[in-house]
């Protein structure tokens, strides 16, 4: 059980204020979350994925790699597992807390949906002339941060309620403070043996229950992850073992997703593999190098580490990398969220519109 009785963050936030480079992170299924501290000194700052094959740390990748958006790694120098540990690191106090209670947000301003209309009419035309089988298109949101904003208290109610997520908070002064709970696993694994995940396609949940029956346009929204998935493994002559696709619970939504597995002589290359895989057509599109610049030019804006992926790495270790959707980046004065969603050929605006809306209350959620 996550305690209920947690009640003061101030130690955590004022980690942020003081600009130190930590994560806090819960893995799916947990009950205890862990804190990884750096202890001062400079930076991890990598410029290719494959330098992550020796890495030891928590990694922020952003979407597409450039100057202004380095991959960040946040050296272990303190971890500390569980809430009264974590407590005790981050000398939390046991005052009470009312943090986020008057956050007011609006998602049905008409100028958000002229802009997502006018984004999607530019992505669609490709689609339809076939020039790209798959495209995801994102938009962000800013929220007014109130001045009782806490944002360890908004990991903390998403770890209560996201229990099937990767629920992370992490700030370093290269990427900013960065909030998440995530459904989509890009990599995990240790001593040469992998899982990956092809998650796509979304459905609401029908009042608490799973839906039964997904439409042509998920169904293949999802294969297209899952096929490009394959192949991209079986260029590098991996084999893979496949489960699915089935129905999984992510927040207040449905995905469909199916789970690979493999095996790799060399121990030590998760960099390797991520350049393999990311960025997936979960979150890009396809064929993948011309989607990406087709976005990069084209969405209207930097996703800058939204849709990148974050987690601990251990070359010698366990690893556990994550998809950075459902996420915000909090600023001094806004909070900003992300949320995108697969187009094909056959999309259609305002269900897309809706789903963006779905999406965005993951983080929402938590703030109220
Ligand atoms: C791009 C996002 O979700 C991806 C993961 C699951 C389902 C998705 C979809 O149905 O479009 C997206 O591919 C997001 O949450 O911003």
């Amino acid at each position: 059980m996550i305690p209920s009785e947690v009640t003061n963050f101030s130690g955590i936030d004022s980690l942020i204020h003081q600009q130190r480079s930590f994560a806090l992170y819960l893995l799916p299924g947990n009950n205890e979350p862990t804190l990884v501290l750096q202890e001062g000194g400079d930076m991890g700052q990598l410029k290719s994925y494959t330098e992550l094959n020796d890495k030891k740390g928590f990694v922020l990748a952003p979407f597409c790699l450039n100057e202004s958006h380095p991959i960040v790694l946040i050296r272990a120098d303190i971890v500390s597992v569980g809430w009264k540990s974590i407590a005790g690191v981050t000398s939390f106090q046991s005052s009470a807390c009312s943090a986020n209670k008057e956050t007011v947000f609006m998602l049905d301003k008409e100028d958000l949906y002229y802009a997502y209309n006018k984004s999607f009419n530019v992505f669609i035309k490709p689609l339809r002339e076939g020039i790209f089988e798959k495209l995801v298109l994102s938009r962000k949101v800013n929220i007014k941060k109130t001045s009782e904003f806490s944002p360890a208290k908004a990991f903390y109610n998403a770890c209560r309620r996201y229990k099937r997520a990767f629920v992370y908070l992490c700030h370093s002064p290269q990427s900013g403070t960065w909030l998440g709970s995530t459904p989509e696993l890009l990599l995990s694994g240790q001593l040469g043996h992998w899982n990956t995940v092809a998650l796509a396609g979304t459905q609401p949940l029908i009042g608490n229950n799973l839906p039964d029956s997904w439409n042509d346009k998920n169904r293949k929204e999802q294969a297209l992850v899952a096929d490009y998935i394959k192949s991209q493994l079986a260029s590098a002559n991996i084999d893979v073992l496949e489960d699915g696709p089935f129905t999984v619970q992510a927040g207040d939504l449905a995905h469909l997703k199916t789970e690979f597995r493999f095996e790799t002589a060399d121990r030590r290359c998760l960099g390797n593999l991520v350049e393999l895989l990311h960025p997936t057509p979960a979150i890009c599109g396809l064929p993948r190098k011309e989607a990406l610049q087709f976005i990069k030019e084209n969405e209207g804006y930097d996703r800058s580490y939204y849709s990148g992926f974050i987690g601990m790495v251990d070359a010698d270790g366990r690893n556990d990398i994550y998809v950075n959707l459902r996420c915000m980046n909090i600023g001094e004065n806004d909070l900003t969220l992300f949320a995108g969603g697969g187009l094909l050929d056959s999309s259609d605006v305002d269900q897309e519109w809706e789903e963006t809306n779905d999406k965005l209350q993951t983080m929402l959620a938590i703030l109220k």
